[in-house]
């Protein structure tokens, strides 16, 4: 289905906005001091495991009131506001345990729910939206992984909302399935929806994403272009462990060089811990460094890459 069919009844320009957010959870702070701005097209909310986003996601789709600040929809409180809720639709993380309805149900007492005026004919846009006549007879719990998020998706999608929130929707996909969602995603932000997704997967988030929001540890550590947030991410300091034919004297070139922030020795002089300032410096100097002194270079691996150091360097920058 193209998505000029759905063009009518979307409300094209509408801004969720999170102004100094903040929700606890008896003591623990989920969602610490955060403000940001959602507009139009695919924005992707991006954190380690435990960041925050659910919560998140859960304020803006009017589950949950805030702590402290405003969750608002184009300046509408989203909290206990049914205005609003007419114009968002969620697809959770969890499964609904619905495994003993088919498709066509799930979907169709959605549509109901919503108290649609013709929610058979809601029903079938919405499965065909997702490509999923073809097992609407078929009991969810007959269903893969990705079959359920799609038909997740399509009871999102029956009352044709402006603002689509997803929390993690490509979890448990294989390939062609998250391509296939990742299509519809970029249709639905082609046709004028705020489509906001979340994800602690970096290249997912860099494929789809127009806008990148970055949250950990409860706070909300960046905002780009997914060329800003890498940016944000080689530019900081890296660790490298380096084996060469001659440790030592490695180690006095890069001192003598001045271009690494720090040179420890491992062991018995076994292997180097390099903290390099800049990334693309770093590849430059250390081949042209162990060449002018006449230095092997055995192993060059980058020892602080997993995505918790990433973000927590850009949440301490
Ligand atoms: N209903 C709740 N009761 C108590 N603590 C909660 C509740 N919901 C979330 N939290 C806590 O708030 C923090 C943020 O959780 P949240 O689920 O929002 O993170 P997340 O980024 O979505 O992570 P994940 O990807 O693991 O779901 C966590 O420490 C979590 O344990």
């Amino acid at each position: 289905m193209s998505s000029s069919s759905h063009g009518s009844a979307v409300s094209a320009g509408s801004v969720l906005s999170v102004d100094g957010v903040s929700r606890w959870f008896a003591n623990v702070v989920a969602v610490n001091d955060v403000s940001m701005s959602i507009g139009p097209g695919i924005t992707g909310l991006l954190g380690p495991n435990g960041a925050g986003k659910s919560t998140v996601i859960n304020m803006l789709a009017g589950f949950l009131p805030p702590s402290t600040g405003t969750v608002t929809l184009d300046g509408a409180a989203i909290w206990k506001n049914p205005d609003v809720y007419r114009t968002i639709g969620l697809v959770p993380e969890r499964e609904a345990a619905y495994d003993f309805l088919t498709g066509w149900q799930f979907v169709l007492a959605n549509a109901e729910l919503h108290g649609l005026g013709d929610a058979g004919a809601a029903a079938r846009r919405a499965l065909a939206t997702v490509e999923m006549e073809y097992a609407e007879e078929r009991k969810i719990g007959e269903y893969s992984k990705g079959m359920r998020q799609r038909v997740k998706m399509a009871s999102a999608l029956v009352h044709e909302p402006a603002v689509l929130l997803l929390d993690e929707p490509f979890n448990g996909m294989d390939p062609r399935q998250r391509l296939h969602l990742m299509d519809l995603l970029r249709r639905m932000g082609a046709a004028g929806r705020t489509v906001l997704f979340s994800s602690h997967i970096l290249e997912e988030v860099e494929q789809l994403a127009q806008q990148i929001e970055v949250m950990v540890a409860g706070r909300h550590a960046a905002s780009g272009d997914f060329r800003e947030i890498r940016r944000l991410m080689t530019d900081r300091p890296h660790q490298y462990l380096i084996r060469s034919a001659d440790n030592r004297a490695l180690a006095s070139a890069l001192i003598a060089d001045g271009s690494t922030a720090g040179v420890q020795m491992d062991g018995d002089a076994e292997a180097l811990r390099v903290q390099a300032v800049e990334f693309r410096r770093f590849t430059e100097l250390l081949p042209r460094v162990a060449n002018e002194a006449g230095i092997r270079l055995y192993e060059v691996s980058p020892s602080d890459e997993s995505l918790e150091s990433v973000f927590s360097y850009l949440v301490t920058s």
